[in-house]
Order: structure tokens, then sequence, then C-alpha cells
């Protein structure tokens, strides 16, 4: 494993490139069709940490799963929602939907069930999805009475009932509950408590859900009515490619002043991080959609405003983009930002400064104003997204080294390569 990496420089990129699969469809896909009754084939998938740690988890309570790394298939044979252990573990790294969506998974279970992560997964708050699942009858608790993993589940079935979620920390808990909900016994209404954060997560939710067989009654992603004792009905899925992946490559157009497309996404993408093109149109880009893929072409690039609050993975990537714009980008919306792999507003800023930006923190976002670029040795806080996005400085500051590049295989294990292929350094 290399322990640093330097970014060589480039030329305006161009060229066209398909990312590895989505994990946020991928790990839904992987939890609806495990609870599914019969076969589902889902290609396209991603392979990486955050995909293995959720298949691990899932074979261990009872799912049959065969990987085609070939042909990027996962063939999953669901256990209709019945299963049962005593002291099962299941290990989840530092996957936050991986962690959130089988504990909601694990309540329709029997039996006893223990979810723990990496050091920084034992920091990153749980407790609203905990205390939802309670009022819907489940068994559940923090090992360490913390509101953060491991979490203890005590299955005895979901009795079902009406929840209050609080959804200004983590979209990922709604999509948790809203996964597990049509296996409960009884109905399930959920009344979203406060402001959501990542939205368009949450609609990716229920669309997945209706692709799969299930009902509710929907109101305004504010209200949710599941009838219990439903079934997902297995079906062959095909995964988009990562949008927030994509973020990189458009971001690579834009700071190199190159063209390129990304395949398979289109503005009708189940994820809502195809929004970032609009962000970086916002700061000059030419954005060009087509039904099968996403064109940005690099212009001269002017600071923005932005609510980055439905887009929140991408941050990272307009901050970059942000060093190389005439004027201040002020980032706004992304609090939650502090609770994911790191903190991923005082850690950018730390970053970002490193490389000549002054940045002013606030609560929920930064002020970046750029100022003369300079080498650096980037920290990455084993964030992937650290690295994948502050990669993108490199391509035109001579002396950017990314330290613990390897971090990138939560989501993305072969992302150096491919940025090197397109850039033509590799
Ligand atoms: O539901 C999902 O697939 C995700 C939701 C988002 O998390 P939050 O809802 O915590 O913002 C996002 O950051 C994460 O990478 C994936
Ligand atoms: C926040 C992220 O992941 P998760 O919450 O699924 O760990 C991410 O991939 O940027």
């Amino acid at each position: 494993m290399v322990s640093e990496i330097e970014i060589t420089p480039c030329g305006p990129i161009t060229g066209s490139i398909r990312p590895p699969g989505s994990k946020s469809l991928t790990n839904r896909a992987l939890i609806i069709a495990a609870l599914a009754e019969g076969t589902s084939t889902l290609t396209g998938a991603l392979e990486s940490e955050d995909t293995e740690v959720m298949i691990d988890s899932l074979r261990r309570i009872g799912v049959k799963i065969d990987h085609n790394a070939a042909q990027h298939t996962l063939t999953v044979q669901g256990n209709g929602g019945r299963f049962a252990g005593e002291n099962i573990e299941m290990f989840i790294a530092n996957s936050g939907t991986s962690m959130r969506f089988l504990t909601a998974l694990a309540t329709l279970g029997k039996g006893k069930f223990r979810l723990d992560g990496i050091a920084r997964m034992r920091e990153r708050p749980i407790g609203d999805l905990i205390e939802a699942l309670k009022q819907l009858g489940a068994a559940i608790r923090t090992e360490q009475d913390n509101a953060c993993p491991p979490v203890l589940v005590n299955a005895e079935g979901l009795p079902g009932g009406k929840a209050k979620i609080a959804g200004n920390i983590s979209s990922q808990y709604l999509s948790g509950l809203l996964m597990a909900a049509p296996y409960a016994q009884g109905e399930v209404e959920l009344v979203v408590d406060g402001e959501l954060v990542s939205q368009p997560y949450v609609r990716m939710t229920t669309q997945i859900m209706r692709d799969f067989g299930a009902t509710m009654e929907e109101n305004d992603c504010h209200r949710f009515v599941i009838p219990g004792q439903q079934k997902y009905q297995a079906r062959p899925y095909a995964i988009e490619p990562d949008a927030s992946a994509a973020s990189y490559f458009w971001g690579a157009a834009a700071v190199s002043g190159g063209k390129v497309t990304v395949e398979g996404l289109s503005k009708d993408a189940l994820q809502g991080d195809v929004g970032f093109c609009e962000a970086l149109a916002q700061m000059g880009c030419e954005v060009d959609y087509t039904p099968n893929s996403v064109t940005v072409t690099g212009k001269s690039l002017s600071g923005i405003e932005i609510d980055m609050g439905e887009i929140s993975d991408t941050v990272q990537t307009l901050a970059a983009v942000a060093l190389f714009a005439t004027g201040p980008t002020k980032i706004t919306g992304v609090a939650h930002n502090r609770h994911k792999e790191t903190d991923r507003i005082g850690d950018l800023a730390c970053e970002l400064r490193k490389l000549g930006a002054t940045v002013e923190e606030l609560p929920d976002g930064m002020i970046i104003t750029p100022g003369t670029l300079q080498p650096a040795r980037i920290e990455t806080y084993n964030d992937h997204r650290m690295a994948m996005s502050l990669a993108l400085v490199g391509l035109k500051q001579p002396g950017v080294v990314i330290l613990n590049p390897s971090c990138t295989s939560k989501t993305y294990p072969h992302f150096f390569e491919d940025l090197a292929k397109i850039c033509g350094t590799a």
C-alpha cells in the first residue's frame, strides 16, 4: 500500500469516463434484495469497502450473495425478511449507510445482533435512529449509552406504529426506517421532526422501494405511511454510476479548462449529486446533458454563494474548484458535514489553507477566498473524499501530495488509476 501519491500536473483534460456504481444505490439495492423473496441480480454494482461490509453483514444473517467481479454483478437470494441468530456480530468499518440501514433491518429478525465499526464510526451519531426504532417497539440501545455505535439489538420482529424522526444530522436514519418498514408487523407512520438534510437521498430510497414493489403514502418528504407485512419482489436491477465519484471528473474539467463526459448519468438520475454540475454552471462552466451522459466544459470561473445541503458529498469537490475562481465562494447548509468520515468543515478548511487559500469557517459551511496556490502535503483524515477532491488541485499546481491515498477504497478503490488515465499521465 503506497503511503502517499504526488499528483502530476497536466494540461486541459478531455475525455470520457464511466465511474463505478453508486454506493448509495448498491447498498440500498442490497438491503432490499436481501429482504425480498427470490433472486435479484444487481448489475453495475459498486465493489468497495462500503459495499463489502454490507455484503459481509447480510451473509451473516443468511442471505446468499454471489459476486461476479468481471461483470460487476451481485446475485442476491433474499431471505424474505426471516432471519434469526444468537450474538451475530456485524463489522461495518466506517460505512454510514451500512450502519444505519442494517441497524433498522436487524430489528426485523429474531435474536441478538451487535453492529460495530472503526474508531471514527464509534463517534458518528445514531441516537435519533435508535429513538425512532424504540418508538416502533424495538428493543435496541447503544452499548456505551452514548448515542453512537456499537449498537445492540435484541430483535423480536418490529411491531410498528408511529415514530418521529429527526432529520438534521443525517437522512440515512429515515432511509433505514423506510426500507425496513414494509416488513413491520403493523403499519408504520414516520414523521420528520424539523429540518431534513440530504433530501434527494430520501427520494432515492422511496423510488427504489417502489421499484421493488413496496407501496406507501408519502407527503412531501415529511410524513410517510407504510403498510406492514409487505414483501419486496426480487428483480433484475441496474445501478447507475456514482454521481459523487463523477464530481471529481467534472471538477477536473473545470480546473483544467478541459472537457469531460461522464457516461451513464443524466439530469434525471436518481442521485441528487448530479446537481453538482449546476453549481459548476453557476461558476461559469458549460454543462451539456444527454439522456445518457453529462459533459462539463471548463471556462473562466467565478466564486459563488451556494447552499449545498442537498449535495453535501460534493462540498469538498466544489471547494477544490473554488481555489481556481476569481473571488470568494461561500458554502452554507452543511452543518451535518461535521459528522461524516471526518469533520468536513474544520478539517477541509485546514487543508485548503495549506494550499494557499484564506478560509473562514462557518457553523454550517465556509467562505473560501483563493490565494496564490502552493505545494502542500494533504492530510486525508482517512476520508476518501478529502483525497479525491484535493487531488484536483494537483492537476494544475505542482507539488501536491496526497497522504494515505488508499483511503479511497471506501468507495473508489481505483480512483487514482482512473484519474491518471483520463489526464493522460498513467
Ligand atoms: O443515504 C445515502 O446513501 C447517503 C446519504 C448522505 O448522508 P447524510 O444523510 O448523512 O447527509 C451522504 O452523505 C452519504 O454519502 C450517502
Ligand atoms: C458520507 C459518506 O459516507 P457514509 O455516510 O455512507 O459513510 C460519503 O461517502 O461521503
